[in-house]
């Protein structure tokens, strides 16, 4: 579904991004971490065409990314929510899912001047989708609640519902997680596992090492710019530079965190 060969982005002397390479299946949970500074939201940026690579290329669905202005990138068939909320604080839950649906009404400036038949007709649609979504995320009983005096993790859901809303083949969730408390967070679980089973591929930013090893499909870790590892959750978790990264050097052969495998006393078992 999407494929990305060779990434490269530089910051003046700082390379943010060194030959990155990996690619997303269709249908998959995929999650991109990597500690503070490694490149991960560098990544995103170029992937939705908010800048563009020095070198290399991201096909997706066939479309070169790169080569797009960040407008074209929904009509693609992507959207994405953002580290830092960007909702419209005062304007209420279900204007905000409205808002993300622009892209995919037909009335035109003439039929917004008029209110023609048409116009109103699709409106009422676009407001019955708004409130499907925000059912569909889990916060429908506060449609009609400004965005700014939802909770923490309702805005974030409400960011969701609104990404939903261009009606997207791949979401990309920037760090969805991050300020939520445990209940929150395996609320958000549930919900991106429910968008997967409905057929939404899924790439996942996020700090929270357990969220993504246990939900995600295949996972990229990033350090400094460069893949420092590629795979199954399983293997990703396993591999000592990754160990290295996130726990310091030396910690892959610390064995008390990796103890030898020692026999099992049978008694401890029923
Ligand atoms: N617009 C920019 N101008 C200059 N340097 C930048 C810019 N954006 C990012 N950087 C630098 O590029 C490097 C990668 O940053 P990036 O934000 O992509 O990392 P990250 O993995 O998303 O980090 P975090 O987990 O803290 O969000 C960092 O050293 C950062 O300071």
């Amino acid at each position: 579904m999407l494929v990305a060969k060779g990434l490269s982005k530089r910051f003046g002397g700082l390379q943010a991004l060194k030959d990155v390479s990996f690619e997303i299946r269709k249908g998959e949970i995929f999650g991109l971490i990597g500690p503070n500074g490694a490149g991960k939201t560098t990544l995103f940026n170029v992937m939705t065409a908010l800048y563009i690579p020095e070198s290399g290329s991201c096909l997706f669905n066939g479309v070169e990314l790169t080569r797009l202005k960040p407008y074209q990138i929904a009509a693609q068939g992507m959207a994405r929510t953002f580290q830092n909320i960007r909702l419209f604080a005062s304007l209420t839950a279900l204007e905000n899912v409205m808002i993300g649906q622009h892209l995919r009404t037909k009335a035109g400036l003439w039929g917004a001047v008029t209110r023609n038949q048409a116009t109103r007709a699709e409106e009422a649609r676009t407001e019955a989708r708004a409130l499907e979504l925000l059912n569909y995320v889990g916060i429908g009983h506060v449609a009609n609640e400004v965005a700014s005096s939802l909770s923490y993790g309702d805005q974030r859901r409400l960011e969701i519902a609104r990404a939903l809303a261009t009606a997207p083949s791949l979401l990309a969730l920037d760090e969805p997680a991050a300020g939520m408390n445990p209940s929150e967070t395996v609320v958000l679980r549930a919900l991106i596992e429910k968008i997967r089973d409905d057929g939404i591929t899924v790439l996942l930013i996020e700090h929270d090492m357990k969220l993504v090893m246990n939900m995600c499909d295949r996972v990229l870790v990033l350090e400094y710019g460069q893949v420092l590892s590629y795979g199954q959750p399983h293997d990703v978790q396993h591999d000592p530079r990754v160990i290295e990264a996130y726990l310091g050097k030396g910690a892959a052969q610390d064995p008390l965190l990796h103890p030898p495998a020692t026999p099992q006393n049978p008694s401890t078992h029923d």
